[in-house]
């Protein structure tokens, strides 16, 4: 507060923090390629047609060619069968080309989402879904953190929120974000230390546990669903919602929101992150961060110290 006039957070912005770590793989591929002779690649699956998805999908393989990966995809109709879309996994797996797979979700209705997670080589499992990499993940020893819950902790660290000692409420506990979220802000160590409580739909009196939140992060899939009285003074909002909501006036008929109603919320945080422009760019940033790594695995081997 400036005398009565509330101070608008600290945007944090992901679109910046994202090309500075795009940047640093770009150099990590130069480095592989000059004394391996490898170029580190990922393979992207989507079945059927959903507009966001695709748009995930192409920003993803954007990203990748501009950082020097090998990007290749397998685009399969909503229709595919599971045996279907586990012959795509199954020939990724086998491509020496490919160091990372990344198979979008949600799977279309009556696909078994398990068993084609678990179908992928968990040394390319760069989105960190494979029950063996969630299992090192909650050992606190990952070598593949989910590529969001990872960018929300390095949009953190390399803001200066360490999350050592706060409260950090995430509302939502999707496999995707909220549980490895938690995992990766209670552990010991780097980006660690915090203590966490996850809320869902059944949570109780869910104003009263937010606005203990030193760091709150919303991964509910509600457009602003985190109102401004649910927001303690000086907290880091975190905003994982990509909402798309109609608008007749946009370019695209449609605009981004995010989990969080920005305007009243802003005027009450220290620092919080925007729609677009916030975790959305570090997912894939980290998404690359973690083909890096799969195609030093690939060479190495994986790193036992843990
Ligand atoms: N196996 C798997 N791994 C994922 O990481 C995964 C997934 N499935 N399914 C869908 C969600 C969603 N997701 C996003 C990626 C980029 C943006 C992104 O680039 N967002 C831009 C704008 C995008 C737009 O214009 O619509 C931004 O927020 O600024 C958003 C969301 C990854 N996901
Ligand atoms: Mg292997």
């Amino acid at each position: 507060m400036w005398g009565d006039v509330p101070v608008a957070a600290t945007i944090l912005s992901g679109t910046d923090l994202s090309a500075e770590i795009r940047a640093e793989v770009a150099a990590g591929v130069v480095e592989i390629r000059e004394k391996h002779g490898v170029t580190p690649g990922l393979a992207v699956i989507l079945v059927g047609d959903d507009p966001a998805s695709a748009v995930y999908v192409n920003n993803k393989q954007r990203a990748c060619e501009q950082a020097g990966l090998y990007s290749d995809s397998a685009r399969l109709p909503g229709s595919a069968t599971e045996k279907e879309i586990l012959a795509a996994v199954h020939a990724f797996n086998e491509d020496p080309r490919v160091h990372g797979i990344l198979v979008q979700l949600p799977l279309p209705d009556g696909v078994e989402q398990h068993r084609i997670i678990e179908a992928i080589d968990p040394d390319k499992d760069v989105d960190g879904i494979h029950p063996y990499n969630l299992g090192k993940l909650l050992q606190g020893r990952p070598d593949f953190a989910p590529c969001t819950p990872a960018g929300i902790v390095e949009l953190l660290m390399r803001n200066g929120h360490d999350p050592t000692g706060a409260n950090a409420v995430i509302c939502g506990r999707s496999d995707i974000v909220g549980k490895p979220l938690a995992a990766l802000l209670m552990q010991r160590g780097r980006g660690g230390n915090a203590t966490v409580t996850v809320c869902h739909t059944r949570t109780r009196n869910l104003a009263e546990v937010t606005r203990a939140a030193d760091i709150l992060v919303a991964a509910i899939g509600r457009p602003e669903a985190i109102t401004a009285d649910m927001v303690k003074d000086g907290a880091v909002v975190i905003d994982v919602g990509i909402n798309r909501v109609d608008d007749p006036s946009a370019r695209r008929g449609y605009r981004l929101k995010g989990d969080v109603e920005f305007e009243s919320v802003s005027q009450k945080a220290s620092a919080i992150t925007p729609v677009p422009g916030g975790v959305g760019p570090m997912t894939i940033a980290m998404l690359l961060v973690n083909t890096l790594t799969a195609a030093r695995i690939s060479i190495h081997g994986r790193h036992h110290s843990g």
